[in-house]
């Protein structure tokens, strides 16, 4: 990687290292669903505690549009499980800014951890919405960059599509800005994977929202050898062939788009023969196995590939020896819809034992491999939902642009 990475990061003794995580985990009542971004940052910290740097950390947690989505998402809890984690007292500072904060972080000892408060309490002030991190305001980059020794790690490769202040303001008002380890790791999956992909290079890109993920699947056509589009996405592509799709999930808008890339693509692009179809949005639905060109009944839902769908997947993903994979194949949340994304999830796993990578992205489709058992099998989960997708897009994000140049 072309940028300074933490390695180069050495000797931090009396350092106020300023480091962003991206630390928006699920939290309900203050309890964490799944902690997984914060155990993905733990290499980096333990980095700048090793070389007795003194940590300062900024993470946003959900999006604060109000005054009081304040009280429901103060990073205390988080703050309290990374000191569970590492072992050691995390100082939690329940501010973004002021004379409080200023002097906790000027009387931290080496290797000691300090977290500051949610960095989107900023978007909010007295009740009005302002967007100081999210907007990235010059003075608050400014600020936050003060209270350290000039010295930035960025690790939130979740947050590196957004432009904040606690990530590109930071970093544009520090001499030296180093991608974290997870940063780094994240890159060069997903980086390799579209750049110098192990061929045959296999895409698979399935969940809800067809607007968020057709560019995806366009520029992916680009790079990949196949593109599978399975899950709610399908339907649409289903409706521009003149299927029948009854009440499953559809665009109306990405019709024309989905049409273009059938004729461009070929049979580069590969699309489910068959689904599970439901008449209600339930586990307990009736359902039936249909083709995809005898179209889905009238009050009827798809909500699974179908077994042939999955024997065609299997095959295209047979000698694949780079896979990246965004978004479940159908509900996999509700047991009767979870078979096409565990078929999938499994031959992931055959993909990987014999050599090839295999990567995941996005928030659901992590969840799905966990639960169903396959997740450790696989070459790499990455942390990043929406800015997985936009570094496969090819697009250029701003939170990795902004960091020092080797
Ligand atoms: N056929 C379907 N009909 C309705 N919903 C579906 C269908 N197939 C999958 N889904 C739903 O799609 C959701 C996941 O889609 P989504 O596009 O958000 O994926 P993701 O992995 O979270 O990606 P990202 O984090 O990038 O948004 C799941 O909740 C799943 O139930
Ligand atoms: O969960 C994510 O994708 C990142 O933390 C970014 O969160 P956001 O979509 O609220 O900006």
């Amino acid at each position: 990687m072309a940028k300074l990475t933490v390695q180069n990061l050495k000797n931090l003794a009396g350092k106020k290292v300023l480091m962003r995580v991206d630390f928006n985990v699920p939290i309900k009542d203050g309890v964490i669903g799944n902690d997984n971004r914060i155990v993905a940052a733990l290499p980096t910290i333990k980095h700048v505690l090793k070389e007795n740097g003194r940590a300062v950390l900024f993470s946003h947690l959900g999006r604060i549009k109000k005054e009081e989505d304040k009280k429901e998402l103060s990073l205390a809890p988080v703050a309290k499980r990374l000191g569970e984690l590492l072992g050691q007292e995390v100082i939690f500072v329940p501010e973004t800014r002021g004379a409080k904060l200023e002097a906790a972080i000027n009387d931290l000892q080496d290797g000691q951890v300090l977290m500051v408060e949610n960095t989107r309490f900023e978007d909010v002030k007295n009740g009005e919405v302002v967007k100081l991190e999210s907007g990235n305001d010059p003075e608050l980059g400014k600020y936050w960059a003060s209270l350290g020794d000039d010295l930035f790690i960025n690790d939130a490769f979740g947050t590196a599509h957004r432009s904040h202040a606690s990530n590109v303001g930071i970093a544009s008002n520090v001499d030296q800005a180093a991608a974290g380890y997870l940063m780094e790791k994240e890159i060069k999956f997903l980086g390799d994977a579209v750049d110098t992909p192990k061929r045959p290079f296999v895409a698979i890109i399935g969940g809800a929202k067809v607007s968020d993920k057709i560019e995806v699947v366009q520029s992916l056509l680009k790079k990949a050898d196949k593109v599978i589009v399975g899950g709610g996405m399908a339907y649409t592509f289903d409706a521009a062939k003149g299927n029948k799709i009854g009440n499953s999930l559809f665009e109306e808008d990405k019709v024309q788009t989905a049409k273009d890339l059938m004729a461009e693509a070929g049979d580069k692009l590969v699309l489910p023969v068959d689904s599970v179809a439901a008449d209600a949005f339930s586990n307990d639905a009736k359902t039936e196995v249909v083709d995809a060109e005898a179209g889905i009944p009238d009050g009827y839902m798809g909500l699974d590939i179908g077994p042939k769908s999955v024997k065609l997947f299997q095959d295209v993903l047979n000698d694949a020896k780079t896979v990246v994979w965004n978004g479940p194949m159908g509900v996999f949340e509700m047991e009767n819809f979870a078979k096409g994304t565990l078929a999938i999830g499994e031959e992931l796993v055959k993909v990987t034992e014999k050599g090839g990578t295999t990567i995941v992205g996005g928030g659901d489709s992590t969840a799905a491999v966990q639960a169903l058992g396959v997740a450790d099998k696989l070459s790499h989960i990455s942390t990043g939902g929406g800015a997985s997708l936009e570094y496969l897009e090819g697009k250029e994000l701003p939170g990795i642009a902004s960091l020092t140049n080797k």
